[in-house]
């Protein structure tokens, strides 16, 4: 089997119904924000709640900007990568084409933070999403706002080893 014919039979597989409540699986195994198998990676782990998908992070010392607090990509990484979960909602593969991120607050290492995402509004090939983060049971420190367009699934041979 072509590895492009292994990430079909994969994608087709995460595509089945997902129930509320149920995990949502890694986009991948090696995936920088929920790849359980990558040793730099935030491993997410994503439930699906009605129609958002729900994470619980703590970033720690391999997501460090200034001493002690996120940094802004890694914030960033994994927004973008939660908005990649409501793929699992809305049926098919899509990519980032424009995000945008706002920082409240320093997100503390060590500290648990809740994230919500959802789809606000599609239009064609656009999918508009929002997400936040939030102290647990308390303020929000970050938000995003993202399109993902709707792609092809052979979209991703670009990335498949020539
Ligand atoms: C099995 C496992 C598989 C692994 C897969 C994991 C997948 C998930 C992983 C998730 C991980 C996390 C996620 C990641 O990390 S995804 C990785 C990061 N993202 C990328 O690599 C994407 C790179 N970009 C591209 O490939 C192309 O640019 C795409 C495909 C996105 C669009 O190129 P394409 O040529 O197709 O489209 P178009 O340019 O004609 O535009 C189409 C329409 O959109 C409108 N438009 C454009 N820009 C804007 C804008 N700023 N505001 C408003 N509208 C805008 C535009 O006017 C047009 O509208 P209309 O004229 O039709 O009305």
């Amino acid at each position: 089997m072509s590895s492009m014919e292994e990430l079909l039979a994969g994608w087709n597989e995460k595509f089945r119904p997902h129930a509320d409540g149920a995990q949502l699986p890694p986009h991948h195994p090696h995936c920088l924000a929920c790849g359980p198998d990558n040793p730099h990676g935030h491993h997410l782990t994503v439930h699906r709640r009605g129609e958002e998908v729900h994470a619980t992070h703590v970033f720690d010392e391999r997501h460090v900007g200034a001493p002690g607090i996120a940094h802004g990509g890694a914030v960033a990484t994994v927004f973008d990568d939660l908005f990649g979960f409501l793929l699992y909602l809305t049926g098919g593969p899509a990519v980032t084409r424009k995000l945008e991120v706002l920082y409240d607050s320093p997100v503390i290492l060590g500290t648990t933070y809740d994230l919500a995402a959802r789809v606000t509004r599609t239009e064609g090939r656009k999918l508009f999403m929002e997400a936040d983060m939030k102290q647990l049971g308390g303020s929000r420190v970050a938000s995003a706002s993202a399109l993902f367009l709707s792609v092809d699934v052979t979209h991703f041979n670009q990335g498949m080893p020539r």
